[in-house]
């Protein structure tokens, strides 16, 4: 079960966890008249191997969008919250995540440890921001792990426009970690820069508002694999291949 998400991404074609998000940074809308039904059926038929929920309040979330995507798909689930406490951890499980989000920047070394350990106990992959090589070294149990560079601040809530050459210094940092699976993590602008990130050794994208507004999921997953340039490394054995969406209607 904690190998769900990673298994997933590792093995898919088009490796970008597509993010179901309400509001920008700015606050500005972002479902433009969609529900949360229609999103993922358009990230399911773009191939998507992975969803991210955002729950965080900032942006305009909440447990119930987590509870009604996992009604809608079987595909594995990131929670993307403040996750600062075990019960937090217990209760995404709960409402049918498969991953949740631990964010480095914002925790003291030893919560980083203990909440790790306390989402591979449960069962969920621990899906590990960082924004600094010392952050991604401190990642217990990396193997287990996603780790992701954040290309934007969330000191200041993500209001930067971001910087994905953040991504590209600290690579060898999170390899040297120990992940197998290293994600570069918001600002993806479009499908150049992200076919360009995953040619550098990425092997995961996640993308939230460049995808909500672009309205054409599919089009987008689409250039990223037809834009990469260096094919994508053949997933480990015994790593369960994505190549088709899974069907709408809940989970078994
Ligand atoms: O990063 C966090 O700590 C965080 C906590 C709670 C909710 C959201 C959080 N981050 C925001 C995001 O994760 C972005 O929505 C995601 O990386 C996608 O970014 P973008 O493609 O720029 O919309």
């Amino acid at each position: 079960m904690a190998h769900d998400f990673i298994d997933a991404l590792l093995g898919a074609e088009r490796p970008v966890i597509a993010e179901i998000k309400r509001r920008d940074s700015h606050g500005r809308d972002l479902f433009a008249g969609r529900g949360p039904a229609d999103i993922v059926s358009a990230y399911e038929q773009a191939g998507a191997p992975c969803l991210s929920v955002v729950t965080g309040s900032w942006f305009g979330g909440s447990e119930a969008l987590l509870a009604e995507t996992a009604e809608l798909t079987r595909l594995p689930l990131l929670q993307k919250d403040f996750v600062t406490r075990r019960d937090q951890i217990t209760r995404a499980a709960d409402l049918g995540a498969a991953a949740v989000l631990i964010t480095a920047e914002l925790l003291p070394r030893p919560a980083l440890q203990s909440l790790v350990a306390s989402c591979l106990d449960t069962g969920l992959t621990p899906f590990v921001e960082v924004t600094e090589q010392p952050q991604a070294a401190a990642v217990p149990h990396a193997e287990q792990c996603v780790i992701a560079v954040n290309n934007k601040n969330i000191r200041t809530r993500e209001r930067d426009a971001g910087d994905t050459g953040r991504s590209l210094t600290l690579l060898p940092a999170l390899l040297e970690a120990g992940t197998r699976c290293p994600v570069s993590a918001s600002a993806v602008p479009d499908p150049h820069v992200g076919a360009r990130l995953l040619d550098a050794g990425f092997a995961g994208l996640l993308v939230g508002t460049a995808l909500l507004r672009d309205g054409d999921p599919r089009g987008w997953l689409d250039t990223v694999a037809r834009r990469r340039q260096v094919p994508p490394a053949q997933p480990p054995a015994g790593t369960e291949v994505a190549d088709a969406p899974a069907p709408l209607g809940g989970r078994p």
